[in-house]
């Protein structure tokens, strides 16, 4: 169906030309670091030791666990949910409804593999796997933004999203045309979000351990420490699935080939690339150092549970005693905005702590090598994007509230640099 006329959202990374390049720039990048995560010299800058022939990355084998894992995430996505939560409001004034069962999902795939590996599945073997495993997400990832833009041709006008509406094929292809895709009760965009991408990271985590074991006897002090950070990560993205509903990813940004393929191939085969490394390059790291970085791990947790549950408390219910008593700037659409407590410090507090764990989840690789701190430089681009973006919503938004805002809490990220 034709996009309406009238005034489009600006073009962003760059327009067609730039959405083109990250098509191929996106899966070359994750190839690149998991091959240079497996070299000796480990360099994230300069090219790999070697470049695998088709024979290293395609493997049935490899496809079919693929395959496998895809439809056991979405059986437990079907399976009855403790909660069905209502989205943000729709265009056309509808709310769709999502099951709340991810965390659910996360403890039923553990006890699943926990049984696998006492029947003697060999999960020490999946690390020797994940060149194949990533061509065959890459390839998914493809296929399914293709499926997508095709089904977004025939979907209402009211469907599609603000950004991916451009009328440039490449363009929306990459941001993606339709805002909720689905099939039924099915959230596409939803489902890969949180699934199959980000517990499939904490396996391919687990399994590296696993390997490490097999290797030198036991999972090293650094080792234990990412995946317990990661862990701690991902079990709390399920356990708050709900706070999901309110991102810009799911209200805002349409599901075409940067998020279906950030979802499923670059969360779990670049978030895990610390772990990657310490497999093959092993670091010494003593308790005083460990316990540093765990408080540091402790502190990045702290402010970004605590900003993000702030605001979703007070989003929920303003009057909720928690949030009561902080100060508020009204707007004239009727919501109002925190202006004190996590949100007075900075107005993107959460991000900050999110950052912090990024710096713990690196350091335990030590500071010989730069590629462990390549999620670190990634996020930070990454964040700080994606604040620019929100404000330019929230501006558009709430007007000169979101002015005054800015004027009482004038630091976006980080207190008195940024
Ligand atoms: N690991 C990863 O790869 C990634 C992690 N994240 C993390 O996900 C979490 C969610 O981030 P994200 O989706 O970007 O957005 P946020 O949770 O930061 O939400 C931004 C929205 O919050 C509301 N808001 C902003 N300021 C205020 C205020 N002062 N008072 C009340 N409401 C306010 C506005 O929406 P409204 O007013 O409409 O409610 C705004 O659009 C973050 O913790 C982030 O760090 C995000 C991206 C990638
Ligand atoms: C491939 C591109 C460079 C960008 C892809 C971006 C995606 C990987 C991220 C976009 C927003 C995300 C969020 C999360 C994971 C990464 C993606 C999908 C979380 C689920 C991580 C856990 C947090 O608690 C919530 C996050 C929401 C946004």
């Amino acid at each position: 169906m034709a996009p309406p006329e009238g005034p489009r959202a600006p073009l962003e990374f760059g327009g067609p030309l730039g959405a083109a390049a990250l098509l191929l720039l996106l899966p070359a990048t994750m190839f690149h670091l998991l091959l240079a995560a497996r070299s000796g010299p480990a360099r994230l800058l300069g090219p790999p030791a070697s470049l695998p022939g088709l024979e290293a990355l395609w493997s049935p084998r490899a496809l079919l666990l693929w395959l496998a894992w895809l439809g056991l995430q979405a059986a437990l996505y079907l399976l009855p949910a403790r909660k069905v939560a209502e989205g943000q409001e729709l265009k056309d004034k509808s709310r769709l409804r999502y099951p709340i069962n991810g965390f659910q999902a996360l403890v039923l795939t553990a006890l699943l593999v926990g049984l696998g590996v006492s029947a003697g599945l060999p999960l020490g073997a999946l690390p020797e796997m994940l060149l194949p495993l990533a061509f065959v997400a890459t390839l998914t990832a493809f296929i399914f933004s293709l499926f997508l833009y095709m089904k977004a041709q025939v979907a209402p006008v009211s469907a599609l999203a603000p950004g991916g509406i451009s009328g440039n094929p490449i363009y929306d292809f990459f941001l993606g045309r339709e805002l909720n895709p689905r099939i039924c009760f099915f959230d596409f965009k939803y489902f890969c979000e949180l699934r199959p991408g980000l517990i499939g990271w904490v396996l391919i985590n687990l399994a590296l351990l696993v390997k490490e074991a097999e290797l030198r006897g036991s999972p090293s002090l650094a080792m234990w420490l990412v995946n317990g950070f990661q862990l701690l990560y991902v079990g709390d993205a399920l356990w708050h699935e709900e706070a999901i509903l309110t991102t810009m990813d799911i209200t805002h940004d349409g599901f075409g080939f940067m998020l279906a393929f950030g979802d499923i191939a670059w969360v779990p085969f670049t978030y895990s690339l610390q772990a990657q490394f310490l497999l093959r390059h092993p670091q010494p790291l003593g308790l005083p150092m460990a316990s540093a970085i765990c408080l540091i791990n402790a502190i990045g947790y702290y402010i970004f549970r605590g900003a993000n549950s702030q605001k979703n408390t007070f989003r929920k219910n303003p009057s909720d005693p928690r949030v009561a008593g902080l100060e508020t700037i009204s707007t004239a659409t009727g919501r109002k905005l925190l202006v004190s407590g996590w949100w007075g410090m900075v107005r993107h507090p959460n991000y900050l702590g999110d950052l912090i764990m990024a710096l713990a989840w690196s350091l335990p690789c030590g500071v010989s090598h730069l590629l462990p701190y390549f999620y670190l430089l990634y996020f930070t681009a990454l964040l700080v994007h994606r604040e620019a973006r929100d404000e330019r919503q929230c501006l558009q938004k709430y007007g000169l509230a979101w002015q005054e805002y800015c004027r009482r809490v004038p630091y976006r990220i980080v207190p008195y640099i940024y």
